[in-house]
């Protein structure tokens, strides 16, 4: 596949982008970028029309959103039991959020697809072993041995393999006319996977690889490839904004990612943690000066991430729920529609945030399991939203 290109005075550039596989060289890298761009689509353009129309009742006022599932899926979790279990906590967290807030609520899994991870550090060390650290099932092995760690290409139709199964246990569970969804959304992070999963359709270009793809906070640089693909595309998308985001920034991803305001297309997910107060507002109000009709969603877990003393990653459940009441408070404030939450939460009774059940950081280890980020557990998740709500 090429690269993403832009049209520049001196002809067709390819756009630099952050945190991809190094695994180009790799015999198998070929065919599977041609596998890739013959398989089917995995969500259907009129699928993403509803999906839209569902979005922009969020935008609107009169709905909202739910966001949530593990941070990185497992290829070990692609069954139907494995599925009807977080299909379960999400309708269930949805149900409890749309009765505190009597509105309807439109429910995503980050599910079928969220097998990349973007990483803060290159390598890691473990029993002394320096070894690549784990990018999601789409490109490594989460076993900490150097061989287990390369970046494999092969793990691209694997990854597609895994969607297709989730999202095949997701249809059982779809209630078309009531819009509950869920729909699938993942980071859309690895070009060499995405890029040939992009289709045309009746509307124009759609990437076939999920309902809602988001843009990370780590690839969402204005010139990089990640931006462009995804304004390429119809179907409704997410990015992420982080405590360093000013009005400006906003407004031109905006410009960018959404330049029809159109009501459903971009949802712009803030992830500030304690940074929320100063820099929430002005970006609030830049962007509905501009008059793009955006979806405001809450992630209060990505800016609340520290490391305890056990050496864990961990979140306080009371960090979070500050940053979500926090965001409701600006949004209103600002005379916007705050449309709802993005949470990593498991389905299991998980030891990995602080609060509730879990009263300190010594009771981190008892069941540890995220392959990457500390999820909430449902009893967590349930709090969070019975007290900011
Ligand atoms: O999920 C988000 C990122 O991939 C994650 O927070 C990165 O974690 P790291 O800082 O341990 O690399
Ligand atoms: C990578 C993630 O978040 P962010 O891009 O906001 O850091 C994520 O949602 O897992
Ligand atoms: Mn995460």
């Amino acid at each position: 596949m090429q690269p993403t290109m832009r049209r520049t005075g001196s002809g067709l550039d390819p756009l630099p982008a952050a945190e991809q596989p190094n695994w180009r060289h790799h015999p198998d890298h070929e065919r599977t970028q041609r596998r890739l761009a013959t398989a089917e689509p995995l969500v259907t353009a009129e699928e993403l029309a509803e999906v839209k129309a569902a979005l922009a009742t969020v935008a609107e006022g009169s709905a909202r959103m739910l966001q949530a599932g593990d941070c990185a899926e497992s290829f070990g979790d692609a069954s139907l039991s494995h599925t009807a279990a977080k299909v379960t906590v999400l309708n269930e967290l949805g149900d409890l959020f749309g009765k505190k807030l009597s509105q309807p609520v439109v429910r995503f899994g980050r599910m079928a697809g969220q097998y990349a991870k973007p990483r803060s550090n290159a390598f890691e060390t473990v029993n002394g072993v320096e070894v690549p650290v784990f990018r999601g099932h789409l490109i490594n092995s989460a076993e900490p041995d150097p061989a287990s760690r390369q970046h494999d290409p092969r793990r691209m139709l694997w990854a597609y393999h895994a969607s297709a199964e989730v999202l095949g246990a997701l249809r059982t569970h779809w209630e078309p006319e009531s819009h509950s969804g869920p729909w699938t959304s993942h980071e859309a992070l690895v070009l060499d996977y995405e890029r040939p999963l992009v289709r045309s359709g009746p509307g124009g270009d759609f990437l076939g690889s999920t309902h809602f793809p988001w843009i990370g906070e780590r690839t969402r640089q204005l010139d990089h490839a990640h931006v462009h693909l995804l304004a390429s595309v119809t179907n409704p998308i997410g990015c992420k904004v982080g405590p360093g985001t000013d009005p400006e920034t906003a407004l031109r991803l905006c410009a960018l990612l959404d330049p029809d305001r159109e009501p459903g297309r971009l949802t712009l997910i803030v992830r500030m943690g304690g940074a929320i107060e100063r820099a929430l507002p002005p970006v609030v109000r830049a962007v509905r000066q501009a008059g793009h009709p955006v979806v405001w969603l809450s992630d209060p877990m990505h800016g609340n991430t520290v490391r305890a003393e056990t050496g864990q990653k961990t979140r306080y459940l009371s960090d979070i729920i500050d940053e979500a009441a926090a965001f409701t408070r600006i949004v209103e404030e600002q005379g916007a529609h705050p449309g709802g939450l993005h949470l990593e939460v498991a389905a299991e009774d998980v030891t990995e945030c602080v609060g509730g059940p879990v009263a300190g950081e010594r009771q981190l280890g008892a069941r540890y399991r995220s392959l990457c980020d500390p999820r909430l557990n449902p009893e967590q998740a349930f709090e969070l939203i019975d007290t900011v709500y």
